[in-house]
């Protein structure tokens, strides 16, 4: 079922094309990530998706009823104000305990509910947004480098829980990811924008694409690596479990 699809769209900030010509379509269970140079447009596009600025020109449809939850880039919060995970999950809106514990399950943060938001760790941190964007159990979670400032294991562990939280709500993941290693492993799809979409397909198709190559250059190399060795590893694994 596609959750939602953007024809022709054109986004202009001051006058200046940011986004041009977009076309994507994003289905019921896929996660499907963004990446692309620092000022292409990736949370441009985002915010163009969720409704926060109107495009120029083109066309977006959302599936009727479509619920979507959204994780910031960044939120600061004052850490001298006194705030319990529990009081700013209830923020803006107040939701009942029990809807309040099971996202913070959902988002793998059971538990922290009664902690400041002040004396969380980074990924704790992170955790506690994701956890918020689920409280409406979404149909489509959009995550916007959702983990910024993690290290390498704080990111796997957060991308292991997307995966088990389109799992449990059947949702789509659409992400903006400058982790290309863990893209490459993550996503179902593989999107590369820079002010319009340059390539777009399965991780290994846009891994050899020129255009992505052109973009990232050796990293990408590596990260393509990194992924290949994951994967015969795990295929050694099967095999001998077999
Ligand atoms: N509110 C704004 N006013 C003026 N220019 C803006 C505004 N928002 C975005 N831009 C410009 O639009 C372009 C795309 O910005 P955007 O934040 O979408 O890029 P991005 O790909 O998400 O970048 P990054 O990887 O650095 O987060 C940039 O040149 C940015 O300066």
């Amino acid at each position: 079922m596609t959750l939602l699809s953007i024809e022709h769209l054109d986004v202009d900030i001051d006058g200046r094309a940011i986004l041009d010509n977009i076309h994507l379509a994003i289905e019921r269970g896929e996660i499907v990530t963004i990446v692309g140079p620092n000022g292409s447009g990736k949370t441009t596009l985002l915010k163009a998706i969720i409704g926060s600025l109107t495009p120029a020109w083109g066309k977006l449809h959302r599936a009727p009823g479509l619920v979507m939850g959204y994780v910031p880039q960044r939120l600061h919060l004052d850490p001298t104000l006194p705030m319990t995970v529990t009081r700013f999950m209830g923020l803006p809106r107040r939701h009942a305990p029990e809807r309040i514990e099971q996202a913070l399950e959902r988002a793998g943060a059971a538990g922290l509910g009664r902690l400041q938001m002040s004396s969380l760790s980074g990924g704790q941190f992170q955790r506690i947004l994701l956890a918020r964007a689920l409280l409406e159990s979404p149909d489509l979670l959009i995550l916007d480098e959702a983990t910024q400032g993690l290290d390498q294991r704080g990111v796997a562990d957060f991308y292991r829980q997307l995966e088990s939280v389109r799992r449990e709500l059947d949702c789509g993941i659409l992400m903006v990811s400058h982790e290309l290693h863990v893209v490459m492993r993550a996503s179902d799809r593989v999107v590369c924008l820079n002010k319009s979409i340059c390539c777009e397909g399965t991780p290994q198709r846009v891994a050899t694409s020129p255009a992505y190559q052109a973009m990232f250059g050796h990293d990408i190399q590596d990260a393509f690596a990194l992924y290949r060795h994951d994967h015969a590893h795990r295929q050694e694994t099967a095999e001998l479990a077999s």
